[in-house]
């Protein structure tokens, strides 16, 4: 059986880990790592199946078969090149990190001199198979729209640069128009699905993004358009934040958890 390994047990993590356990996954959850020890300590517990290790990154990189990072961008950096290079395969959820050219090149070339698989799962937004198909043939345009309750946008570089307290909005306010390059810097914990978008379709220069803090929200909503040569794409996303983490949708954790399974399966639906 697959052995798993989980960096960073927050909620993407966390939700990962449970399905494991209760064998919606099957594959065995071998080891976790997290800068806070205790949230190790609190997952473990909540678990019924499996008692993970709490190892260090090296650890978990010498005996696990598959990495799973649900850290953050600054972790990407650290922890996948190692993974790729032990020969892991890595799913990623802070893609935001792969704006970075030089990483981006890199991670792509230890996977394929290491013979190793990377998944960027779809994350929070629906679409991701649309745009890998339409990326077959041209595509002219793609537009992010990524509107968040302002709180759901606390801690972001962008909000403390433009000096904006965010508990005052009252009105939908245009935080952010740009290039996912920027956006992804900008917004680190909030629009990694610009990232994945970009990996899938034009690049990161070429996509578009708009953050919107909008006060009338309960939900995280995230709209795509595409225009191509197969014509035209428009999805659209309500997703609920997660109660652990704002900032983050549930849809995010499912779509890892999906992945996994997909991963396991021998039946592939969809691009
Ligand atoms: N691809 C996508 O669509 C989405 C990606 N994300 C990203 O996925 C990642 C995980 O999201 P959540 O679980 O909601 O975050 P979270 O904040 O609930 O959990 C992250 C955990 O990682 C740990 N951590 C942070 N840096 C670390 C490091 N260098 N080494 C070890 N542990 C570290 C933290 O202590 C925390 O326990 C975040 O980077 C988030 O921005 C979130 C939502 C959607
Ligand atoms: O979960 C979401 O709504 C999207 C998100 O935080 C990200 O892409 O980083």
């Amino acid at each position: 059986m697959l052995k798993i390994g989980v960096i960073g047990c927050g909620f993407i993590g966390g939700q990962i880990c449970r399905a494991i356990d209760k064998g919606v996954i099957n594959a065995e959850l071998y080891a976790l790592s997290d800068s806070s020890k205790n949230k190790v300590l609190e997952l473990t517990s909540s678990l019924k199946r499996y008692s993970p290790a709490s190892m260090t990154i090296e650890e978990l990189l010498k005996n696990v078969d598959f990495v799973i990072e649900s850290a953050s961008q600054k972790a990407v950096r650290l922890i996948v090149p190692q993974a790729l290079e032990a020969g892991r395969d890595v799913m990623v959820m802070s893609v935001g990190a792969l704006a970075d050219e030089e990483l981006r090149e890199r991670l792509f070339r230890l996977a394929e001199q290491n013979n190793c698989k990377l998944y960027f799962p779809s994350g929070a937004v629906a679409g991701i198979d649309g745009i890998n198909s339409a990326s077959a043939a041209e595509i002219s345009s793609v537009t992010l729209t990524t509107r968040k309750p302002p709180m759901g946008l606390a801690g972001a570089p962008q909000v403390e640069a433009l000096g904006i307290k965010l508990e005052t909005i009252e009105k939908e306010t245009l935080l952010f128009e740009g290039p996912a390059s920027e956006a992804v810097k900008a917004f680190p914990a909030n629009v990694n699905v610009a990232a994945t978008i970009s990996l899938a379709g034009i690049g990161f220069e070429r996509t578009k993004v708009r953050v919107i803090a909008d006060p009338t929200l309960s939900k995280n909503v995230h709209e795509i358009t595409v225009e191509g040569e197969f014509g035209k794409l428009s999805t659209r996303v309500e997703n609920l934040p997660s109660p652990e983490n704002p900032k983050t949708s549930y849809l995010a954790a499912l779509s890892a958890i999906s992945t996994l399974k997909k991963i396991l399966s021998p039946v592939q639906i969809g691009t």
